[in-house]
C-alpha cells in the first residue's frame, strides 16, 4: 500500500493590511505587511497531519514519546458533529499533542444494521477538524493528527459481519456488555472493545476521550483498560445536545422533520424519571414515570415512535438497579427508542458520586 502523509496549513487566510509598520534599511516598507503576516510571527503555521498508514503514524508517535509529549485520543467514526468537536476541545486543553481517528468498525455492526448506509463524509470531517483552535498561545493549537485507518489494516484476516464466520483475535468485556444496548445489540460491545484495544495499540494514547451519551461504552471502556493493564487515561464528557435537548449524534441525520419532531420524546422521559428520583421515588417509580412518557408519545404517533427500554445501572460494573439506588455509587439512567428506522439512545446519571465516573467538562 502507498504512503500517504498530508499536510495542510491551518492559517486562516482573511488578508487585511495592518497599520503595524515594520522598521527597514530605508526607512520603507519593502512589501506590504499584512495581518496574516503577524500571526505567522506570532505562532508557527499548525499542520494537521492526515495518514491511513500504520508505519508512518508509529514514526511520529515515537518522536512524540522521544519528546516526552503527552497525547490525546479521539475515536470516531466520522460524520463529525458539535459533540465530537467538543471531545476534541477537551482533548487540546489536556494533552500536548490531538490524534483523531474516523473508521467505521465493521465488527460492532450485525449483518442486518446501517454499516453501508452510515454517513462518511471525510472530507467535511478533515475541514471541521482543522478549524478546531484554541487559544494562540496553548502549546497545541490545533488537531495534530487525523488517522484514517483502513479495514484491511485493521482486520488483516477479514472481517465479515456474521460473528460466527470471523476469525482473529477478539475483545470481549465479559458481564458488562449483554444488559441495555447490548441486549438489543448483542455483537456491539465485542466489536467496540475491539477497535478500541486496536486503536489503543496503534494509537499509544496518555488519555482518550469518549462521550457520555454512549454511557455502556464508557464503563465497557474503562474496565476494559483496567483487565488488560492498558496504560491509557479514559476521558468522558459531557453530552452536547441540540437546543431541544435531542443528544447529538451522527445517526440524527436520518431523521425526517416529523421524527426529528419527536426524537426528544427519550430526553423528556429521561428528565421526567429523574424529577422522581429526585423527589425521593425508587427505581420502580423512576422507571415507570419515564415509559410512560414514552408510551403515550408511541400512542399518538402512528408507528413512528417505538420503545424499546429504559434501565438503572450501576456506572461501574453495569449491575442492573432495582430497588433502590445507593447515593455513594450512583446509577446511569439510560435508554433507547427507535424513531421510524433509526435508535436513539441517550441517559442521565442519577446521584453526586457519578462524578467519580464521568469527567471533564468543556
Ligand atoms: N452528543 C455528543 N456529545 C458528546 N460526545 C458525543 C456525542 N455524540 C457522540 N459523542 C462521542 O463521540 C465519540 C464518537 O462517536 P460516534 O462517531 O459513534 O458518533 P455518534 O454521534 O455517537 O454516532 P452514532 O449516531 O453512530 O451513535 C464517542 O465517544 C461518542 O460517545
Ligand atoms: C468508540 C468507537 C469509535 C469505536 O468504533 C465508536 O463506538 C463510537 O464512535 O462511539
Ligand atoms: N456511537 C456508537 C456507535 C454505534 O452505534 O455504532
Amino acid at each position: 500500500m502507498g504512503r500517504r502523509l498530508l499536510h495542510s496549513s491551518t492559517l486562516k487566510c482573511n488578508i487585511k493590511p495592518t497599520t503595524t509598520s515594520l522598521a527597514t534599511t530605508n526607512g520603507f516598507l519593502e512589501k506590504p505587511f499584512f495581518q496574516q503576516d503577524l500571526e505567522t510571527l506570532i505562532r508557527p503555521v499548525e499542520k494537521m497531519a492526515v495518514i491511513s498508514n500504520i508505519p508512518e503514524y508509529r514514526v511520529l508517535r515515537q518522536k512524540w514519546f522521544q519528546e516526552g509529549l503527552t497525547v490525546g485520543f479521539v475515536p470516531t467514526m466520522g460524520a463529525l458533529h458539535d459533540g465530537h468537536i467538543s471531545l476534541v476541545k477537551n482533548a487540546l486543553k489536556m494533552c500536548d499533542k490531538v490524534v483523531v481517528s474516523i473508521f467505521v468498525n465493521p465488527s460492532q455492526f450485525a449483518p442486518n444494521e446501517d454499516l453501508s448506509k452510515y454517513p462518511r463524509t471525510i472530507e467535511e470531517d478533515l475541514n471541521l477538524l482543522r478549524q478546531v483552535k484554541t487559544s494562540q498561545f496553548l502549546k497545541n493549537s490545533g488537531v495534530d493528527c487525523v488517522l484514517l485507518p483502513t479495514v484491511e489494516d485493521l482486520y488483516p484476516q477479514g472481517i465479515p459481519l456474521n460473528v460466527a464466520e470471523q476469525t482473529g483475535a477478539f475483545v470481549e468485556v465479559k458481564g458488562m456488555s449483554h444488559q441495555m444496548e447490548g441486549a438489543i445489540r448483542p455483537h456491539f460491545f465485542r466489536g467496540v472493545s475491539t477497535i478500541v484495544t486496536k486503536l489503543f495499540n496503534l494509537t499509544q494514547p496518555t488519555k482518550a476521550f469518549f462521550g457520555q451519551k454512549d454511557a455502556q461504552q464508557c464503563s465497557v471502556i474503562k474496565a476494559l483498560v483496567q483487565d488488560l493493564l492498558i496504560p491509557t487515561e479514559i476521558e468522558i464528557c459531557e453530552t452536547l445536545r441540540e437546543e431541544d435537548g435531542l443528544a447529538m449524534s451522527s445517526r440524527n441525520r436520518y431523521l425526517n422533520a416529523t421524527e426529528r419532531q419527536l426524537s426528544t420524546v427519550l430526553f423528556k422521559a429521561l428528565n421526567k424519571g429523574k424529577s422522581v428520583f429526585d423527589e425521593g421515588g425508587n427505581c420502580k417509580e423512576i422507571l415507570s414515570s419515564a415509559e410512560s412518557v414514552i408510551r403515550d408519545c408511541e400512542a399518538n404517533s402512528n408507528g413512528v415512535i417505538q420503545y424499546q427500554y429504559l434501565s438503572l445501572n450501576n456506572p461501574i460494573n453495569l449491575k442492573n438497579i432495582d430497588d433502590t439506588i445507593d447515593p455513594n455509587v450512583g446509577a446511569i439512567f439510560s435508554g433507547a427508542v427507535k424513531v421510524g428506522n433509526t435508535r436513539i439512545i441517550d441517559n442521565l446519571l442519577l446521584g453526586n458520586s457519578i462524578a467519580k465516573w464521568s469527567g471533564s467538562k468543556i
